[in-house]
C-alpha cells in the first residue's frame, strides 16, 4: 500500500480503545501497496496491521473481511480480522472505513525460485478449494466487463500502436469461452508483494481487495505472469517455474481439458488486466504521503510476449486431467 491518509499516534491510540488489543506502542506507515493506507500497529498485546480504505465504502467491506476470516479458519495463512468491542470488524478512522488484522511474519520476495512457485501453486489450489464453502460471494470487479469498459476510457488517450494492441486484445478476449470454465472465488492479485515467505514456506497471503467470483484459471494466470516471468525483457515465462506452479496447483485441484485449452488466452487476459489498471493509474495519478506506482510497459511487453508465443505455439501447457 501507500499512505494516502496519514494518521497520528493519538488518533490511532484513541481508536484502539474500541478494541481489546491494549494500548498503542508503535505506529508506522507502510510504503508498499497501491490501493489502501496501511499501518503497522504494535500494542502491548501483539502486532497488527491497520488498513484505512481509500476506495471502498463501508457496505463493500464485509465480503472481503468475511472471506479473510473464513480462509483463516480453513488454514489459509491470511490475516485474521479483529472484531471491536461491539463485535464489528469494520470501524472508522479519519472519516474512512478501517479494519485491523493480525500482522503475519515473513518477507515478500523480489525473486522467486522453483520451490517458491510450487508453494504458490499449492497455496492457490488450497485457497480455491477452501473458498468453495465461503458463505459470502461477489463478482470479480476486474473481470472481462471491467476490461472492456476501461479499454473504452483509455483508447482515446493512447498512442496509435498501443490503441491498436488494446483493441485487438479486447476483440481476442471476446472470442473466448471463459464462461464455461470452473468458477469460484479468486484472489485476483496474487503477486509476489502479496505473499510473505519464511524460507520456502508461505507465511502470509495478503490483500484480498480484488477478490471475487471469476474463472479459477484466471487466478493461476495472474500468478504465473508475476511469479514465473523470465528475466529477459520480453514476455516469456520461465519453463521450470511455470511447470512447478502448474503441477503443484494441479495436485490440489486438477485442471480440466477445457482449462488446458484456455490457458494461452487466460495468460493474455491476465496480462491485459494489469496493463489496463497500470495505464489508468498513470493517466489519473493519486496523491498521498507515500505513493507507490507500477510500470504499465512491463505488462504491455508481457502481453506482446504472450501474443508472439501464441503465434509460435510455445506455451508451457498446464497438465490436463
Ligand atoms: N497482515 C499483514 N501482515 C504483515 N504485513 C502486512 C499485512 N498486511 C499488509 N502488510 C504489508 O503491507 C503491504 C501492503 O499491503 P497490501 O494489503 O498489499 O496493501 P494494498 O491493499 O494497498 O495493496 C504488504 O506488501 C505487506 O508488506
Ligand atoms: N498487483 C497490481 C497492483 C495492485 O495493487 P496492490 O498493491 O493492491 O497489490 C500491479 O502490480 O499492478
Amino acid at each position: 500500500m501507500s499512505v494516502f491518509t496519514p494518521l497520528t499516534p493519538d488518533q490511532v491510540g484513541s481508536w484502539l480503545k474500541r478494541y481489546s488489543l491494549g494500548a498503542l506502542e508503535r505506529l508506522e506507515g507502510v510504503a508498499e501497496g497501491l490501493q489502501n493506507s496501511n499501518f503497522f500497529v504494535d500494542t502491548v498485546h501483539g502486532r497488527y496491521v491497520l488498513t484505512v480504505f481509500e476506495q471502498f465504502n463501508r457496505e463493500e467491506l464485509p465480503f472481503f473481511v468475511n472471506l479473510m476470516a473464513h480462509l483463516a479458519r480453513h488454514g489459509i495463512p491470511c490475516p485474521t480480522p479483529i472484531a471491536n468491542r461491539d463485535n464489528e470488524y469494520v470501524g472508522e478512522i479519519a472519516g474512512k472505513p478501517a479494519i485491523i488484522v493480525t500482522r503475519l511474519g515473513g518477507r515478500s520476495l523480489t525473486q522467486a525460485g522453483v520451490a517458491h512457485c510450487a508453494a504458490i501453486g499449492t497455496l492457490l489450489g488450497d485457497l480455491h478449494v477452501a473458498a468453495q464453502s465461503c458463505g459470502v460471494r461477489q463478482k470479480h470487479q476486474r473481470g472481462a466487463a471491467w476490461r472492456r469498459e476501461t479499454a473504452k476510457q483509455l483508447l482515446p488517450l493512447l498512442a496509435a500502436d498501443d490503441a491498436a494492441l488494446l483493441r485487438d486484445e479486447i476483440r481476442h478476449e471476446a472470442q473466448q469461452v471463459s464462461g464455461e470454465l470452473p468458477r469460484g472465488i479468486i484472489h485476483a492479485d496474487l503477486f509476489r508483494d502479496n505473499v510473505l515467505f519464511d524460507g520456502e514456506r508461505v507465511s502470509g497471503l495478503l490483500d484480498f481487495y480484488f477478490a471475487g467470483v471469476d474463472a479459477l484459471l484466471f487466478d493461476l494466470a495472474v500468478a504465473a505472469n508475476d511469479w514465473c516471468r523470465g528475466a529477459e525483457e520480453g514476455g516469456e515465462l520461465d519453463a521450470a517455474r511455470t511447470v512447478a506452479l502448474l503441477n503443484a496447483y494441479h495436485a490440489v485441484r486438477p485442471l480440466s481439458e477445457r482449462e488446458h485449452l484456455a490457458w494461452p488466452a487466460m495468460l493474455r487476459a491476465a496480462a491485459l488486466r494489469f496493463w489496463l489498471s497500470r495505464l489508468l493509474d498513470a493517466h489519473r495519478p493519486r496523491t498521498g504521503e507515500l505513493v507507490a506506482r507500477r510500470d504499465p510497459d512491463e505488462y504491455r511487453r508481457l502481453l506482446r510476449g504472450h501474443i508472439a508465443a501464441n503465434r509460435r505455439q510455445v506455451w508451457i501447457d498446464p497438465p490436463a486431467a
